[in-house]
């Protein structure tokens, strides 16, 4: 990263290039030399005056949804000013431009769209693969890397075409920049375009996307293969981040590419990380070792598998063997517990499953389904975790009945956006007179029970993936490991300080900076450590620090 921005281009061009527009913050002579005398008005102003401008804009959009298209339009004229405004008031505008806003924001993608950003890439269109990353215009080691989605399963909200693959992937690239300082002239959004099965959206005359519903089988893996082998071709040293990919997909895709590229897929790895550091903590309030957790799992899909394998995986390391942290594990599912009686278990569902004669006596409802109820009743959970999408699931009932079993219940409702989310901190707080401990996949505000103060933490990828990312592009990694995941969570639950009654699990978004520098070292000398790291590491501390992009207005040089 040079100290200054070299460009050939000049006048209207310079200022219509988001990364090297500053507006009216060009200096004189930098308007002499780069031809913007007279198209900029006079006055030179700081990036601090330019910031309050756009704040006070953005406060007076009036709803949510505006203030994220605001967002959007700033992004697009001047990404420094933009990541400036979000780094000043990160806890304000961060759940504007991520979650839980970028939700709402897909579902209008094409009602609210202004300009193309990153790649489109098409189903019916293998052959403009190659050429679309040529268009951008990128060296090859110009992209440190990619985020990818095709919007099948966005969020808890669904399959969102185009949209929600460009807006996804657009929203996850704003939270690594403003987090862990990832360049954003290096890292490209893709939407992987293979049709929509949302009726909505094929109805709706302003749909952007493919019309058509989604292409599976042969030809869905042609076209994942075909973006990995130009993607990987053109930009060899990039990481390729997969996102909000349906269940039958996520899994699959990632297998296929893990042990060969610098890969990782953010609702499994990412998600069952930031977990794990929120349990990480809980264990040091409740006291219960993580061997002796009683886990279940409700919505075992992409995201509730992943938390279960990285808590399976961390209960072996605490002394358990394989077969026995599995069985601390149960999962619900539409079909109720999942036993091995259970039809329709997909692949990745099976080792969860329960043996059948253990539950032979216990209840069934109507369908003949072991109920979340009936399971948390019989298991004593000490740890409950929703990734369902399953609002209000987790009841009054269910929440007093895990309460009457053990002293800390510590319950994770983390579906996202906010309207799916399993139960609210409030309720569960109240259910539990005040004992639960309650990390939420929202910002969640401190609730108040009993004259203490909760800090509810938000156990969202987010506090992860950033760090995951730099510490694997600092070091150049080769692939990203068990090991890099481990040392992610711990880096994560190392930074709070749970002794204090009420603390939160996980720490503050306001620090996302810090958090991200301190898991990127981690995961840097893990690589290092691993023989995985293509980059010399002498001190992953400092060289992660100092790879960190910052918002600051650099020289701009005619060239
Ligand atoms: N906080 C975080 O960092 C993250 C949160 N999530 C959230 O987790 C949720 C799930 O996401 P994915 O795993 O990607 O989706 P998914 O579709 O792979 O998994 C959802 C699972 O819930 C199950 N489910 C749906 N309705 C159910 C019901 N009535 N009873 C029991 N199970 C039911 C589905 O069958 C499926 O297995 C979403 O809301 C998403 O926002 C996902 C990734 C990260
Ligand atoms: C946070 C996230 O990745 C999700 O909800 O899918
Ligand atoms: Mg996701």
């Amino acid at each position: 990263m040079g100290n200054e921005h070299v460009t050939t281009a000049r006048g209207l061009a310079v200022l219509h290039d988001p990364l090297l527009n500053k507006g009216t913050a060009f200096t004189p002579e930098e308007r002499a030399r780069l031809g913007l005398d007279g198209l900029v008005p006079p006055v030179v102003e700081t990036i601090e005056e330019q910031t309050r401008r756009v704040y006070s804009q953005y406060r007076a959009q009036p709803t949510d949804l505006l203030k994220n298209v605001y967002l959007a339009a700033l992004r697009d004229r001047n990404e420094t000013l933009f990541y400036r405004l979000l780094s000043e008031h990160l806890r304000e505008i961060l759940p504007i431009v991520y979650d839980p806003t970028v939700g709402e924001a897909i579902r209008s993608y094409s009602h609210v769209y202004r300009r193309p950003r990153g790649v489109f890439l098409s189903v019916d269109d293998m052959n403009g693969i190659g050429r679309a990353f040529d268009n951008l215009g990128r060296g090859p080691d110009e992209v440190d890397l990619i985020v990818a989605s095709d919007a099948e399963q966005i969020l808890g909200i669904g399959d969102w075409g185009v949209g929600g693959g460009a807006g996804i992937a657009a929203g996850k690239l704003a939270v690594y920049t403003a987090a862990a300082g990832v360049d954003p002239a290096r890292a490209v959004p893709v939407a992987l375009d293979v049709g929509t099965d949302n009726a909505e959206l094929l109805n709706d005359p302003a749909y952007v996307g493919n019309r058509h519903g989604r292409v599976r089988g042969e030809r869905y893996d042609e076209f994942i293969d075909a973006y990995v082998t130009a993607a990987t071709r053109r930009y060899p040293a990039a990481l390729l981040h997969w996102e909000d990919f349906g269940p039958s997909n996520a899994r699959r895709i990632l297998e296929r590419y893990a042990e060969r590229l610098c890969t990782f897929n953010d609702d499994m790895q990412g998600t069952g990380a930031i977990v794990l550091a929120a349990v990480l903590s809980a264990v040091k309030v409740t006291g219960t070792p993580l061997r002796d957790q009683r886990i279940v799992v409700f919505g075992a899909g992409t995201a509730g598998v992943g938390i279960a394998d990285q808590l399976r995986e961390a209960m072996v390391r605490d002394g358990l063997d394989g077969g026995t942290a599995t069985r601390r594990i149960w999962a619900v599912d539409r079909q109720g517990l999942l036993t091995d009686a259970t039809r329709g278990l997909r692949d990745f569902q099976v080792r969860y499953a329960r043996p059948s004669a253990e539950v032979a006596g216990w209840a069934r409802d109507g369908e003949g389904r072991v109920t979340l109820a009936e399971t948390v009743a019989r298991v004593g959970p000490t740890l409950l975790v929703g990734a369902s999408t399953v609002r209000g699931a987790f009841t009054e009932p269910i929440v007093r009945t895990m309460a009457a079993a053990v002293e800390r219940p510590v319950i994770f409702p983390i579906s996202n956006p906010t309207e799916r989310m399993e139960a609210t901190p409030s309720d569960l707080l109240r259910w539990t007179d005040g004992r639960a401990l309650v990390a939420t996949g929202v910002p969640a505000d401190p609730v108040v029970h009993g004259g203490d103060i909760h800090e509810i933490g938000q156990a969202n990828n987010a506090l992860l993936f950033p760090g995951l990312g730099l510490g694997a592009i600092a070091s150049r990694a080769r692939r990203i490991s068990d090991g890099m995941l481990r040392v992610a969570a711990e880096a994560v639950a190392g930074l709070v300080d749970v002794s204090v009654p009420g603390a939160s699990l996980l720490p503050m978004v306001d620090d996302l900076r810090e958090i991200s520098a301190a898991v990127a070292a981690r995961v840097a000398g893990c690589a290092a450590d691993e023989g995985l790291a293509r980059a010399e590491l002498e001190d992953p501390e400092r060289q992660v620090r100092e790879a960190m992009w910052r918002p600051e207005y650099r020289p701009v040089r005619a060239g």
